[in-house]
């Protein structure tokens, strides 16, 4: 039995390996967890990587746009669904005030839209409630949490294969989501009526959808091993140690590409490897560096790490580089290790694993002034009428289902960027509609262009429930200064309310223009008025924290790097009371144990002197660790022998009057890596 006084007595630690799981482990480092936790080792295995990972696929580019519209809407054709066909849509005005109208008989709507014209009736949609299929939301749910990577990628594939997949050459969709909306039939009117929270309209087919978003797995490639190599020449006799270390793994780095105007690369690819470094060879020979990757996003790209709320890069101008995952240092081979005490080390390291990450991109505009407004009120009119950019236009809403870019210059050799926003619905901070998807674009803009519909029946009432709807959506973006534009001047309609709602709205204080953006009249004034207040911000902004580049944009591989190499005695030790098992948790010492590499036999000494040296066994003891406890160091799971015990040891412990037990594979769990000290 072992008394306290052998306990203190045998001080080193007699730790007995009984298993070393194969599964490989995760080096991701949580920027919200502590770097210690063990739930961040991974148990599963990563695919083996296929090949050599090279810069992002050249399809990136291939997305390219006009050089002012940073947005690519698929063609109208493409929409053309049987029960979809909004571009056939007659010429009636949907008011704002319609969004409220949960229930519709089949009378009004046919009235509405009408059979005499050939369209079957088959337009019966509700613009206030524009959902096509429910399906949609549970195959894009974004915090599906997936149990695997494997189950992540078929499901990626899945989704791929139904949105990109379901469009034929001619644009005609294919896919099976729409079948059931046959013709003659109703497409999807359910938004609830009371239903608050959680409605989010994510029911139209993929293509139609912005790519603003997108969840990528970055890692860095991992070290080579070094080698143990002893020089063997000609007379050279015992030549020493030549073991080369092994290369770096490559880095990962994310690159603002300005030919690249949407996140959509990314459905296509979510993985991005970099390679790992070559093996150190003989004659000292240290491995080739791995293959960086670099992942090009367009200018405006927010990253995120997902899960994680803050952000951790901002990428807006072309060219700008973050250095994301600097790649895993190469193991040093036994040419390393030679010293006085040493003169042939037979211990070589494992390459360190590359750091791993899931990354959430978010694609914000990076606008001066965004135009906003209910659907149908103008707003790409306007933009096509200040600038060259060409957003469609039609007379239905939603037209716009995607952001607009257009650049707007001035005689005085000034432009300005303004964004064409999709329409907002009254409801829209509940999902309704597809304009609160893209309000996160206007965060940026300095200033705001309220397009109100004047031919509407109650313009005011519009332009309060917009208004509403930024609010709603976000307080800061409702304080940026704005310009009221009352449009379609040219429209009776329009002309006869107009005093009464310039009236109303000064009395607010609030300043209106009118205008006829078809017939380009006032819409210069409207544009001028933005841009004095444009003016005003950025005076404003001068000298104070207005948003600026980050001079070093590779703090998240530092803080990476930090996480990983702490300090080797900065640990914690926990205990499990039901499986007597202790967990030894510290950052540097999990990279220790991964970096050794147990072929060789010097590993198992050095281990035991560095378990030593970090004070584990002394923190052990002292919190009462027993004969038998299991000890688990990073993957490593060991027994804890309170004394030597004299089988099997003699040979390591040769020329050595410590109190030591070695480490006893069990040659049945640890599989290739077992082996017997003792024998
Ligand atoms: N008479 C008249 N019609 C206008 C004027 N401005 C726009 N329109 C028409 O209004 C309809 C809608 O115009 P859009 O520019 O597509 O409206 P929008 O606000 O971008 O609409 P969404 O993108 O659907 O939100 C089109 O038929 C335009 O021709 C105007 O000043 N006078
Ligand atoms: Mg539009």
């Amino acid at each position: 039995m072992a008394s306290i006084s052998t306990i203190t007595t045998s001080s080193f630690i007699s730790l007995q390996a009984i298993s070393r799981p194969k599964s490989r482990k995760s080096n991701h480092i949580p920027s919200n967890a502590s770097p210690r936790n063990p739930n961040s080792n991974r148990n599963r295995k990563l695919k083996p990587q296929k090949a050599k990972l090279k810069s992002p696929p050249q399809t990136i580019t291939s997305t390219a746009g006009e050089a002012t519209s940073y947005t690519r809407l698929p063609p109208l054709e493409d929409f053309t669904v049987p029960s979809l066909n909004l571009g056939s849509r007659p010429p009636e005005e949907i008011k704002l005030s319609d969004a409220n109208v949960v229930k519709q008989d089949s009378d009004s709507e046919s009235q509405r839209f009408g059979t005499e014209d050939g369209m079957d009736g088959d337009l019966r949609v509700d613009y206030g409630r524009f959902e096509v299929n429910p399906h949609f939301e549970e195959e894009e749910d974004e915090d599906h949490e997936y149990e695997s990577e494997e189950e992540q990628e078929e499901e990626e594939e899945t989704v791929n294969g139904k949105s990109v997949n379901s469009y034929n050459s001619d644009g005609v969709y294919e896919g099976e989501e729409l079948e059931e909306f046959a013709d003659g039939e109703n497409v999807n009117l359910s938004v609830f009526e009371g239903e608050e929270e959680g409605v989010k309209e994510k029911g139209v087919p993929a293509v139609m959808r912005c790519f603003d978003r997108a969840k990528i797995y970055v890692k860095a490639g991992d070290g080579g091993n070094g080698v143990v190599a002893f020089r063997r020449e000609k007379f050279v006799p015992l030549g020493g140690p030549s073991g080369g270390d092994g290369g770096r793994g490559g880095n990962v780095y994310l690159e603002v590409d300005g030919s690249i105007n949407s996140l959509l690369p990314f459905r296509n690819r979510v993985h991005y490897r970099a390679g790992r470094g070559a093996h150190g060879q003989g004659s000292c020979m240290d491995g080739a560096k791995g293959e960086d990757i670099v992942v090009k996003v367009p200018p405006g790209t927010v990253v995120r790490e997902a899960g994680n709320e803050e952000v951790l890069l901002e990428l807006l101008s072309p060219g700008q580089r973050a250095l994301v995952l600097p790649g895993g240092r190469g193991g040093r081979g036994n040419a390393a290790f030679k010293c006085g005490s040493n003169k042939v080390p037979r211990i070589a390291e494992n390459g360190e694993e590359g750091s791993e990450m899931w990354l959430e991109l978010e694609l914000k505009l990076v606008a001066d002034v965004g135009i906003v407004g209910a659907p149908n009120a103008g707003k790409s009119t306007l933009l096509s009428v200040i600038s060259a950019a060409q957003p469609a236009i039609a007379n239905y809403p939603f037209t716009t289902l995607l952001p607009n870019l257009g650049v707007v210059s001035f005689d005085y050799d000034s432009t300005m960027v303004v964004a064409d926003l999709p329409g907002l619905l009254e409801g829209a901070h509940r999902g309704f509609g597809l304009g609160h998807e893209f309000l996160r674009h206007t965060e940026r803009c300095s200033a705001l262009v309220h397009v109100v519909d004047g031919s509407s029946q109650q313009p005011e009432f519009e332009f309060d429930a917009v208004r509403l709807e930024l609010e709603m959506f976000s307080p800061e973006l409702a304080e940026k200064p704005y310009v009221v534009a009352y449009n379609k001047m040219d429209l009776p309609e329009a002309y006869e309310n107009w005093q009464l709602f310039k009236e109303k709205l000064e009395a607010r204080g609030i300043e209106t223009f009118c205008m006829s953006a078809v017939k380009r009249e006032g819409t210069h004034e409207v544009i001028c008025a933005a841009h004095k207040l444009l003016q005003e911000s950025k005076e404003a902004n001068k000298g104070s924290e207005g948003w600026t580049h980050p001079i070093n944009l590779n703090h998240v591989a530092d803080m990476v790097q930090r996480q990983r190499r702490a300090p080797i005695n900065d640990f914690e030790i926990s205990y499990d009371n039901a499986s007597k098992t202790w967990q030894v948790i510290g950052a540097g010492l999990q990279r220790f144990v991964q970096m050794t590499n147990w072929r060789y036999k010097d590993s198992d000494t050095r281990f035991q002197h560095v378990l030593e040296a970090c004070g584990v066994n002394k923190s052990l003891l002292k919190m009462g660790v027993k004969e038998g406890d299991t000890v688990i160091v990073g993957e490593m799971e060991m027994v804890w022998h309170d004394y030597p015990q004299n089988s099997g040891l003699s040979k390591v412990k040769r020329g050595s009057f410590d109190p030591t037990k070695w480490p006893e594979w069990k040659i049945s769990e640890a599989g290739d890596f077992a082996r017997d000290l003792s024998n």
